[in-house]
């Protein structure tokens, strides 16, 4: 990959107080367009290594940059700025139950929109609109009007996409967003984020324990131990033993890793 990297880790490390390194030594780099899937026991730094693409983490040592921006450097407007162009779906869906599907969705645009808003006639007609366009395309218009908490758990993640869709993203974080749903559900949901990431040319970096679906949806997994990278390789050649190593074995043992 020679030009630059929509997101990139060069050397990350990240210690929590109490001396948990969640992330160590960590580079890597994700171009344009790619569906990257991270694997990894619990505990691994899934979930660290995701909340440091957006500045919700900040690195120990090490320099993340994303769309061509240092964000260990980024604060205030910047950092707000950077974090527009960045959706994040998460397992929970955080939607809130209690408010219509299409007001949900509509909450996607709050950073860009001054003041809070109360009610879904609170938010401007474009924002409605596109709202309702966003639940077209995950298959969800006819329950623009339902309470989120009505929706099966994979209508719910559907429209967290939705949501993260809003505010027109280029890189796409999802956080384990299957691991609360059936095979069934799981598949459509990760489906329809390969799919809106090819349409759209998104860059999607995405968390998840299932090697198959890993396997089916990624373009290419990193695997991820005690912080370190101990698998990057592209996914097309990829047997699912190999994949499946990432739990079993220590860094050194694994193929296409480090120097
Ligand atoms: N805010 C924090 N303070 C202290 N330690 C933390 C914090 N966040 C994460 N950790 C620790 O960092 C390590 C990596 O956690 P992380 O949540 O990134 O793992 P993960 O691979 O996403 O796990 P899971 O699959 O369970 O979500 C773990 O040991 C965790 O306990």
């Amino acid at each position: 990959m020679s030009e630059e990297p929509v997101v990139g880790f060069d050397r990350v490390s990240k210690a929590f107080d109490g001396g948990v390194r969640a992330l160590d030594e960590v580079s890597l780099r994700v171009g344009a367009g790619e569906l990257l899937v991270l694997l990894g026991l619990s505990g691994s730094g899934k979930s660290t290594l995701l909340r440091h693409v957006d500045g919700l983490q900040r690195a120990t040592s090490g320099t993340v940059t994303v769309l061509g921006r240092d964000v260990g450097r980024l604060r205030g407007s910047e950092l707000r700025s950077l974090r527009r162009r960045v959706g994040f779906v998460f397992q929970q869906f955080h939607l809130v139950g209690s408010l219509t599907v299409l007001e949900n969705v509509c909450t996607g645009a709050l950073g860009t929109l001054r003041g809070p808003r109360l009610g879904l006639f609170t938010y401007p007609r474009r924002v409605r609109h596109a709202a309702m366009e966003r639940l077209e395309r995950v298959g969800l218009a006819d329950q623009a009007m339902q309470r989120a908490d009505t929706l099966s758990g994979g209508q719910q993640q559907r429209v967290a996409v939705a949501r993260a869709l809003l505010q027109r993203p280029e890189i796409l974080l999802a956080d384990e967003p299957v691991a609360s749903l059936d095979p069934d559900s799981a598949a459509q949901v990760m489906n329809l984020i390969a799919e809106i990431g090819r349409e759209d040319g998104l860059t999607v970096v995405c968390s998840l324990h299932q090697v198959d679906l890993a396997l089916s949806w990624g373009h290419r997994i990193v695997g991820l131990r005690s912080g370190r990278v101990v698998l990057d390789t592209p996914v097309h050649g990829l047997s699912r033993e190999e994949a499946m190593s990432i739990y079993s074995k220590v860094g050194s043992e694994l193929s296409g890793v480090g120097p």
